[in-house]
């Protein structure tokens, strides 16, 4: 059975914006990577009681990224436009979760998805081009292995084409029809030439069969524990 998506994609400016990022662990670290990998003149404000020596060196390396020593408290809300929870309390997360909703804030709640306005995607980049794959939070392993799929299946020459797209388009004269129709004339070998990789369809069902057996082991296992331990029962 599939599960619907209703999550609405869009391409944040997030270097326009001014970011709260509460938590510098393990998480905050993945989290601070994924916005400057992406965007690395973002200002992000980082607040945390300690922070990773790692999440130092790249910060070090982010001018726009400022660090604060200290516990979180409700004022840092007011300096932001847009705020990521990555710290080791669920009970901080509620609390940070609650003020930012009062002032119209979107909040990432990592690991949470029952928290957050908006996921974090597995990102494809080639030049300009950008692919964010979401599982609508079902497996975050999955996007990861996509992100890989797509890595390998878009070829290199991509951004060569779109760099050379915008002075094709200028040299295109007629009206906005025939303009589109020129423009897909252009691009027209591009959607199955010699280099398309067709999907790697078998691969996959076996990932999906092998899924389903390995939980049907899994609970079987569990079923056989229980059932020599039944509730309640100690040893
Ligand atoms: C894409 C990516 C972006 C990023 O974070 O940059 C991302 N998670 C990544 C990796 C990853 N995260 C986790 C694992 C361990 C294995 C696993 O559980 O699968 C791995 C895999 C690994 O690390 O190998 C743990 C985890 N994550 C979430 C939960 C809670 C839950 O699932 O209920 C748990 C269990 C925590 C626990 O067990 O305690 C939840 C979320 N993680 C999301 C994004 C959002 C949904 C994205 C979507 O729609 O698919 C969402 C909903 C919210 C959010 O955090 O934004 C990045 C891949 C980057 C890449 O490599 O391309
Ligand atoms: N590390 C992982 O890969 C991973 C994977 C899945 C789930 N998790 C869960 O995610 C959570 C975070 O994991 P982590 O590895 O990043 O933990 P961590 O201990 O490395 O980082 C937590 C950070 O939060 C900061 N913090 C705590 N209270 C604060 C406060 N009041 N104000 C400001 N900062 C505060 C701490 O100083 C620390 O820097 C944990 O609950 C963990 O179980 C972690």
């Amino acid at each position: 059975m599939s599960v619907a998506n209703p999550l609405f994609p869009v391409f944040l400016k997030l270097e326009q914006l001014r970011v709260l990022l509460v938590g510098g662990g393990n998480v905050g670290l993945e989290k601070l990577s994924a916005i400057l990998r992406n965007s690395p003149k973002t200002a992000v404000t980082v607040v945390s009681l300690t922070f990773l020596p790692a999440l130092r060196d790249l910060a070090a390396r982010h001018p726009a990224v400022r660090l604060h020593v200290g516990a979180y408290s409700d004022a840092y809300l007011d300096e932001a436009d847009i705020v990521f929870a990555a710290t080791d309390d669920p009970a901080l997360h509620r609390r940070i979760k609650a003020a930012a909703r009062t002032r119209r804030l979107l909040v990432n709640v990592a690991d949470t998805p029952a928290q957050c306005d908006f996921y974090l995607s597995s990102v494809v980049q080639k030049g300009a081009l950008k692919v964010a794959v979401s599982t609508n939070g079902q497996s975050p392993t999955v996007a990861k292995r996509l992100r890989a799929v797509l890595e390998a299946a878009l070829p290199d020459e991509l951004d060569a084409v779109l760099q050379k797209m915008p002075a094709i388009r200028q040299q295109l004269s007629g009206d906005f029809a025939q303009k589109v129709k020129a423009l897909d004339a252009v691009t027209a070998g591009l959607a199955g030439g010699s280099g398309y990789v067709a999907p790697a369809t078998r691969r996959w069902r076996a990932v999906a069969m092998g899924a389903l057996l390995a939980a049907g082991a899994l609970a079987a296992a569990r079923w056989g524990a229980s059932s020599s331990h039944p509730a309640g029962q100690k040893d």
